[in-house]
C-alpha cells in the first residue's frame, strides 16, 4: 500500500486559473492528491483570473477540464463534486491595484493557515501581484509564493523578477518551480548515486567517458506559439530543466537532503560549467528549427506554419550543446545536452557512457557499457554491460541489458511531477525548488550563447519534423568519437 503523507489545512491561491497550465496540470494534480487523501475537505483553492465567471460557472468549466485531462480519476462523481466544492473563483485584473482584492481576502478568513500563492500568469506580473498582495494585507507569516518558469528572459530580467518578488517575500518563502525536479526519475538520481556506494565510485571521469542528457519532444509549439517564439528552446528547456538535471547528475554528495545542502551542491556545478565564449558557442552549440516533415506516419507542418502569424522566425526549436564541468570529478568528461520539438520520439533520458576496457583480452569486445536513466515516455533504468555469449566453445562477449522498469517494479501509480511539487510547497519543503543564486548562475552560463546567436555568429539549421535534429548535432559528438544514444547499435 502506498504511503500517504497527509497535509494539514491550507489555502492555495492560483493566479492564472483559467490558463493552460492550471487547466491541464495544476487542477488535475490537486484532484489526484485529493483522491489519494493527501488533503481533505478543509483545504481551499482560490482561483483567480480576469475572465468574468461566477464560482459555479468556473467549477462547471473545471469539471469538463478534469474529465478531459484526468479522465482516469474524474469518473467518481461524488468525489469530483467534493473536490469542486473546494474551489472558489475570483475575477480580478491582477495589474490593477484597485481591483477587488478584498474578494480574495474574504475567501481567506484564517491568517494562521498555510497560505500558498501560485503565480501561473506570465512572469511580467509576478512583482506587481506580490506588491498588491502586500498592499492588501494578504501576506501572512505563513505565506509562500510559487513562481512558474520562466524567471526572466536574461540575467538582468531574472534579477528584476527576483528583486520584485523579494521585496515582499523572504527568499525562504519563494518557491521557484522546475517540474523536472518533481519527476520520479530525476529524484531517483539522488537515490541511485547516494544510496549505492558502489555506483557512486564509478561516477566520475575515471569511469565515465561522456554523459548525454536528452529531452526530445514530438509535439510542436501548439497553442503556446507567441510565448515560445519569444523564448526558444534554450530559454524554455535548457536554462532551467536541462541544467537542473545536469546538476543532479554531476553534483557531489550533499551533507544532507535539506534544501540548502542540495542547492549548494547544485550551485557549485553551475558555477563550474566551462564559460561559453563566442568561439566556444560556434564550436559547441547547435541550434535548429523544424521544417515540415512526417511524424508517426503523418505529415506535420514546419515551425513557422505552426506559428501561423509569421513567415520567418529565427527562434530555435532545437539545441544541442557540448560542455565540460571544471572539477576534479568531471574535468575529462564531456556533457552533451540536447532538446527539441518535433523530434523522432518523445524521450527524456540520461545516458552515462562508460569508458572502454584499457587492455581488452577478448577479441570481439562490444561497445563499452552504459547506464541509461529513462524518464520519459516511461521510467526505467537500464544497465548495458558485456556478458559471455552463451554457448559451447570459445569465450565470446556481447552486450546485454539489465532492466528495471518502474511500472513493473512498483505498484504506485505514476505521478505527474506537479502532484509532488504542489504538495511540497504546501508542506513547506523547498528542496525541489530553485534558489535565487541557481537562477542567476544558470542565466550567467546561458546568456553568452544567446548573445552569440544574436550577433548572427552561428547558423540556424533547419531539420525535418520527425528527425533527430540537424545533422551537425551528430557531428558534434562524432568529433569526440561518440554517438547519440539512438545511433548506438547495442
Ligand atoms: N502551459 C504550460 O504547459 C506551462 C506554462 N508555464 C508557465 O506558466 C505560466 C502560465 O502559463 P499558461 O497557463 O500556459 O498561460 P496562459 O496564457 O494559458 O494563461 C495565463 C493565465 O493568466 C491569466 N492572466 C493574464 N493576465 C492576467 C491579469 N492581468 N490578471 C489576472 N490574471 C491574468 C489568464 O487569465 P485571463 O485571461 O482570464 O485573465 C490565464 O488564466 C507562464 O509563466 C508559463 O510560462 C510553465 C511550464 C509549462
Ligand atoms: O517546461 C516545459 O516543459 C515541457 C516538456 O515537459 P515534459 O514534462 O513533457 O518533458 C515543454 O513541452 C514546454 O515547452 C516547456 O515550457
Amino acid at each position: 500500500m502506498a504511503h500517504v503523507h497527509r497535509t494539514g489545512a491550507f489555502d492555495f491561491i492560483i493566479f492564472g486559473a483559467t490558463g493552460d497550465l492550471t487547466r491541464r496540470k495544476l487542477l488535475p494534480a490537486f484532484l489526484r492528491r485529493f483522491l489519494a487523501r493527501e488533503f481533505g475537505a478543509e483545504a481551499r483553492i482560490i482561483c483567480v483570473a480576469r475572465t468574468a465567471h461566477s464560482t459555479d460557472e468556473f467549477r462547471e468549466h473545471v469539471q469538463q477540464d478534469l474529465r478531459e485531462f484526468a479522465p482516469d480519476v474524474a469518473r467518481d462523481e461524488d468525489k469530483l463534486r467534493e473536490f469542486l466544492g473546494l474551489l472558489t473563483y475570483v475575477a480580478l485584473d491582477a495589474t490593477q491595484a484597485d481591483a477587488d482584492w478584498q474578494a480574495i481576502k474574504a475567501a481567506l478568513p484564517d491568517p494562521e493557515r498555510t497560505r500558498v500563492f501560485y503565480l501561473a500568469t506570465g512572469p511580467s506580473l509576478y512583482a506587481s501581484v506580490c506588491e498588491a498582495l502586500s498592499a492588501h494585507g494578504l501576506i501572512t507569516q505563513h505565506s509562500r509564493v510559487v513562481l512558474e518558469k520562466p524567471i526572466g528572459t536574461s540575467l538582468a530580467t531574472a534579477r528584476a523578477v527576483n528583486e520584485g518578488v523579494g521585496r515582499f517575500f523572504p527568499e525562504e518563502a519563494i518557491y521557484r518551480i522546475d517540474h523536472y525536479l518533481g519527476k520520479e526519475g530525476v529524484q531517483n538520481i539522488l537515490a541511485l548515486r547516494f544510496a549505492n556506494p558502489a555506483l557512486e565510485k564509478l561516477w566520475s571521469s575515471e569511469a565515465i567517458e561522456h554523459v548525454q542528457i536528452t529531452a526530445a519532444e514530438t509535439v510542436g509549439v501548439g497553442s503556446r506559439g507567441p510565448y515560445y517564439d519569444e523564448a526558444g528552446a534554450l530559454r524554455d528547456m535548457v536554462q532551467n530543466h536541462l541544467l537542473q538535471v545536469l546538476c543532479m547528475v554531476a553534483m557531489d554528495a550533499p551533507a544532507s537532503l535539506r534544501a540548502d545542502d542540495l542547492r549548494n551542491e547544485k550551485l557549485k556545478v553551475l558555477n563550474a560549467l566551462r564559460p561559453m565564449t563566442p568561439d566556444m558557442v560556434r564550436q559547441n552549440v547547435i541550434r535548429g528549427q523544424y521544417t515540415a516533415g512526417r511524424l508517426k506516419g503523418e505529415e506535420v507542418p514546419g515551425y513557422t506554419q505552426d506559428l501561423a502569424t509569421k513567415h520567418t522566425s529565427s527562434t530555435e526549436t532545437f539545441v544541442a550543446i557540448r560542455t565540460k564541468i571544471r572539477t576534479a570529478r568531471w574535468g575529462n568528461t564531456p556533457f552533451y545536452l540536447r532538446t527539441g520539438k518535433r523530434l523522432a520520439t518523445k524521450t527524456t533520458e540520461i545516458v552515462l557512457q562508460f569508458r572502454p576496457q584499457a587492455w581488452p583480452i577478448f577479441t570481439n569486445m562490444p561497445s563499452p557499457g552504459r547506464l541509461v536513466i529513462r524518464i520519459a515516455p516511461h521510467e526505467e533504468l537500464s544497465f548495458v554491460m558485456a556478458v559471455r555469449d552463451p554457448g559451447a566453445g570459445g569465450l565470446r562477449v556481447r552486450n546485454a541489458t539489465l532492466n528495471m522498469s518502474y511500472e513493473h517494479t512498483f505498484s504506485i501509480a505514476y505521478q505527474d511531477s506537479y502532484e509532488r511539487l504542489l504538495l511540497d510547497a504546501v508542506r513547506g519543503d523547498p528542496a525541489l525548488f530553485i534558489r535565487r543564486d541557481e537562477v542567476d548562475a544558470s542565466w550567467r552560463w546561458v546568456e553568452p550563447i544567446l548573445d552569440t546567436w544574436q550577433q548572427g555568429l552561428t547558423p540556424l539549421e533547419p531539420y525535418p519534423a520527425g528527425s533527430w535534429g540537424p545533422a551537425s548535432a551528430r557531428a558534434l559528438l562524432a568529433r569526440d568519437g561518440a554517438l547519440w544514444h539512438e545511433d548506438m547499435l547495442t
